[in-house]
């Protein structure tokens, strides 16, 4: 059994306040691409996890892995039914760059759990476990179930889909430099920015210009930590991107491109100059009402 975890982004992140116990609260849009890592799960006769791809070296194999949290969560619903099992991660993903990866492998674990043990699990049982395990986890059910455009509110567990939003061409792009999340929260100096304009959106164009009028809260106190993500954001600009910013906490930085022509000769530009990049050329997904 193989499910997708795919690549997260953060359209857009709009920071509002923060909870008193010490969570914030975000306003996000937010695409799921149709690329990521893989979760392979089988049949075994004691539990095994293993772990392949170009990012493999840097997750860890024991309990601090969201795949194993999300395995004995799930395990913890049924324990008589929760027969052992052999996990595989392709982890193509990179690690602690605001996209997702380890999120998207617990959910995508989850969901590929659900199933494989029959649990029966409803999709709520699902979000309020998952929200146990991480703020965007809830987010990133929802992208390993359908992958559609969401509107994430709350800490990120208030979901509300998104109409209209079609396929984007997007480049994302990783300098390699980890970012960890609770450190970008904590050099943040606002928390009580602007609310996110819901988006209306009947054209290209119109997503353009409403991407335009949104932003990334994290960015600044990201720059703060990593300065560098200015030069990335300027090289997006640079080989003609129509939109760049900064995926939730960062590093990682996405560029929106309206022909997808043009995306994939970007990506193989910046490829030749930055051989050791994380540069991926990929699709998001679109909302279903299209
Ligand atoms: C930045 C985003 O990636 C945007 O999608 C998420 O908000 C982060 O979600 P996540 O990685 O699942 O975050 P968690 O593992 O729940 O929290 C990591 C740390 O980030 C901070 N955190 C996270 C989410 C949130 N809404 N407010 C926070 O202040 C907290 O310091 C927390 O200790
Ligand atoms: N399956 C996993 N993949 C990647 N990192 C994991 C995984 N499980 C645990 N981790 C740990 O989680 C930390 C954050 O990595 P992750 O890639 O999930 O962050 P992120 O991309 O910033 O996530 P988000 O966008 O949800 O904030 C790392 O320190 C890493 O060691």
């Amino acid at each position: 059994m193989e499910w997708l975890a795919p690549a997260k982004i953060n359209l857009a992140l709009h920071v509002t306040g923060q909870r008193a116990d010490g969570y914030h609260l975000l306003d996000m849009l937010v695409v799921f691409a149709c690329d990521g890592d893989r979760i392979i799960v089988s049949p075994a006769d004691h539990d095994s996890f293993t772990v392949s791809g170009r990012f493999a070296a840097a997750v860890p194999t024991d309990e601090r892995n969201l795949v194993i949290r999300a395995r004995d969560a799930l395990r913890a619903q049924a324990p008589g039914t929760a027969t052992p099992v052999a996990i595989h991660l392709e982890k193509n993903l990179p690690i602690a760059a605001g996209i997702g990866g380890g999120s998207s492998d617990a959910a995508a674990t989850m969901l590929a759990l659900n199933a494989y043990w029959q649990l029966g699990l409803s999709f709520d049982t699902l979000l309020a476990i998952g929200l146990t395990l991480g703020a965007d986890l809830p987010m990133c059910l929802h992208g390993a179930a359908r992958g559609t455009p969401v509107l994430a509110r709350g800490i990120g567990e208030d979901l509300s889909h998104v109409d209209a939003l079609p396929a984007l061409s997007m480049l994302l792009v990783n300098d390699g430099t980890p970012l960890a999340t609770p450190d970008v929260f904590r050099t943040l100096n606002k928390r009580d920015n602007p609310a996110l304009e819901p988006p209306r959106l009947d054209s290209t164009d119109a997503l353009f210009r409403y991407l335009a009028n949104t932003r990334n809260d994290l960015l600044p106190a990201a720059l703060t930590i990593a300065p560098h993500i200015a030069d990335v954001l300027a090289l997006l600009r640079d080989i003609g991107a129509d939109h760049a910013q900064m995926s939730g906490s960062g590093a990682t930085c996405f560029a929106l491109f309206r022909d997808p022509q043009a995306a994939r000769q970007a990506a193989e530009k910046l490829a030749a100059q930055k051989p050791d990049w994380f540069i991926a050329a990929t699709m998001t997904i679109a909302s279903d009402k299209r």
